[in-house]
């Protein structure tokens, strides 16, 4: 389902209620929420509200279970980190659980960190069916979500839940939720803003399927929901006859 707002500050405030919703709902049926967050720059906006009211009041934040969709292998204290910037703008700000916050541990070798993470997601998960309850995507103006940078071979991982691999153009060891793991989930929400995104979003929506140039073409969740929620600079491809 296509979402599209007339700002971004529209956009950020919509998505806000959407997850809050689908956070109340599924605790009315279950005892934990499990999220997966997204790094970039896009969803700086959306934390700052929820870690504010109404949102931050509404949530049961110790019903939380936080993961990582993907992170840079660079240390927690640096700017680029993605974990870092998801809790200057809201995990500090709201009464989580730490023990329930799974970052991505940069502090061993990706390698090392990407098997220990999957470890951590097979405790929660078991071997098959069970998933997240929600996974919140950003997508770059190439298309890549999580790391599933264009024409890396992660893409097409049909296994493996977390991998590690070098980023040669950022010169960077990145670690990735894959497809398997996240195409399981009950909701999957993108999180996407800006004209330079419409190219990316109208070949990802509306294009030939090709998941190696596009890779969010491959986030497709088997049994539950896909929702992007984008601003009307980003749809104006899509919108178009
Ligand atoms: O590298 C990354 O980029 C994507 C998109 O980021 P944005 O700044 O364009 O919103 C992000 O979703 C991902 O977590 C991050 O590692």
């Amino acid at each position: 389902m296509l979402h599209i707002y007339k700002s971004t500050d529209q956009l950020s405030h919509a998505l806000a209620e959407w997850i809050t919703q689908a956070i109340e709902t599924t605790l009315q049926k279950q005892d934990r929420f499990t999220w997966v967050v997204t790094g970039g720059n896009s969803p700086k906006q959306l934390y700052e509200l929820l870690a504010a009211s109404p949102y931050r009041e509404r949530i049961n934040w110790s019903k939380l279970h936080i993961f990582w969709g993907d992170e840079r292998a660079v240390p927690f204290d640096d700017s680029r980190n993605n974990a870092k910037m998801a809790f200057e703008h809201l995990l500090s700000k709201v009464p989580v659980v730490l023990e329930q916050v799974h970052i991505m541990n940069t502090t061993l070798s990706p390698n090392d960190s990407a098997k220990a993470y999957e470890a951590i997601l097979h405790r929660y998960f078991g071997n098959e069916g069970a998933s997240f309850d929600l996974v919140l995507n950003g997508m770059g103006d190439d298309g890549h979500t999580l790391s599933l940078f264009p024409h890396t071979p992660v893409i097409h991982e049909k296994q493996a839940w977390v991998s590690s691999f070098y980023l040669e153009p950022q010169q960077m060891h990145r670690i990735t939720l894959t497809a398997p793991i996240v195409n399981r989930a009950a909701k999957v929400a993108f999180l996407t803003f800006g004209a330079n995104k419409a190219n990316a979003l109208f070949e990802v929506l509306k294009g030939a399927r090709n998941i190696d140039q596009y890779p969010s073409q491959i986030i497709q969740p088997a049994s539950g929901e896909l929702h992007w929620f984008v601003d009307e600079a980003a749809a104006s491809l899509v919108k178009q006859p």
